[in-house]
């Protein structure tokens, strides 16, 4: 019972209760124009491909490439919203914080002590369709109907014509009791503050090796406004440095080791760090098989994030009722991550 109160208390803990206490430093990084850049590392000049690349290379451009393009569309953003609008809309996030706060990590401090993972589901526009945002709307109502317990909706405006639409638009269907959370490249405050205006509850997309130092300014922000933000790592300093500056929610996503020069990473990487969250920390690791969702499990995964790859494959498994498909998936899912097989 200790433990659980830490894990609620200690994501709890950076936002609802320090929210006041956070508004100067807020106001003082307002001061020094700090917010008008995308928060991101640098990375390199061109995006051609070069001969001696290897697929590793390859996928890191692709990801340098996708940073690149989403910093140009914030730069244009932020250009036309001009410091002042800037500044207000942030001051304004944080002065009226999202209540309830935390609801994806208190729905997980709520499962741990009874031995369940939560199944946060992937939901994106299928591909070439023109699906509307009332029809991803209909398709979440039918994943939580068949055992989602939380929604990841896909917003990138690579996945998507109106990401904060569609992400609106779930979050009314499926009420406040089923976090749904936004699915983007988070490089900077104002796309948490539009993320927080449509009723979601926080956001994926904050990641270690995009945002570098800015993580932590990105996770503060995020937690300072009451949205939950599983922070993704790829290795045990990332999780030591992150866990000083307050970071609690912990995301591992294992297709990491294709998008990054990261030699190894697998299931074996994220069982490692898994065992090297701080005390009281929640995790939530990517998965795109039933044999990765079962390992991470095992290997201490409070939640596991169900990729669009692995709910394709149940719909062509299962199909073509989408709701005993997704049904199926999720009660495959329930009996080989109950931890008692
Ligand atoms: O994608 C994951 O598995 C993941 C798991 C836990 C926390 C965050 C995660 N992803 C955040 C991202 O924004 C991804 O890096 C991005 O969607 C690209 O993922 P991929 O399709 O695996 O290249």
């Amino acid at each position: 019972m200790q433990a659980l109160h830490q894990k609620a208390g200690n994501v709890g803990l950076r936002g609802g209760g320090t929210t006041q206490k956070r508004l100067p430093s807020t106001c003082m990084w307002l001061r020094h124009n700090f917010w008008m850049r995308p928060l991101v590392c640098k990375s390199r000049e061109d995006d051609e491909p070069r001969e001696e690349e290897g697929p590793k290379e390859r996928a890191f451009n692709r990801l340098s490439a996708t940073i690149k393009r989403k910093q140009k569309e914030l730069e244009a953003q932020l250009h036309e919203m001009g410091q002042e609008a800037l500044e207000e809309r942030l001051k304004s996030a944080v002065q009226v914080p999202a209540a309830p706060a935390y609801r994806l990590a208190s729905l997980i401090a709520e499962a741990v002590p009874t031995g369940v993972a939560v199944l946060v589901l992937e939901l994106a526009r299928p591909e070439n369709t023109s699906t509307t945002s009332q029809e991803l709307a209909q398709m979440a109502r039918e994943f939580v109907a068949a055992g989602a317990d939380a929604l990841a909706v896909r917003c990138d405006s690579n996945d998507t014509t109106s990401g904060l639409t569609d992400l609106f638009c779930v979050t009314q269907a499926v009420g406040k009791d089923v976090p749904v959370i936004a699915n983007d490249w988070m490089i900077h405050p104002l796309q948490v503050v539009e993320v927080k205006q449509t009723g979601a509850a926080g956001v994926l997309g904050i990641i270690h090796q995009v945002n570098g130092r800015g993580t932590a300014v990105m996770s503060s922000f995020t937690a300072a406004i009451g949205l939950d933000c599983p922070v993704e790592v790829v290795n045990a300093q990332e999780v030591e440095a992150l866990a000083r500056t307050g970071v609690a929610f912990y995301g591992i996503n294992l297709n990491v080791g294709l998008n990054l020069p990261i030699p190894g990473f697998s299931t074996d990487i994220a069982h490692g760090i898994l065992g090297e969250l701080p005390f009281g920390a929640i995790s939530m690791v990517g998965v795109r098989t039933l044999e990765e969702a079962r390992k991470a499990r095992l290997s201490g995964a409070d939640s596991l994030f169900i990729k669009k790859e692995l709910i394709d494959a149940a719909l062509a498994k299962h199909g073509p009722n989408r709701m005993y498909a997704i049904k199926q998936l999720c009660d495959q899912l329930s009996y080989l991550t109950s931890n008692d097989d």
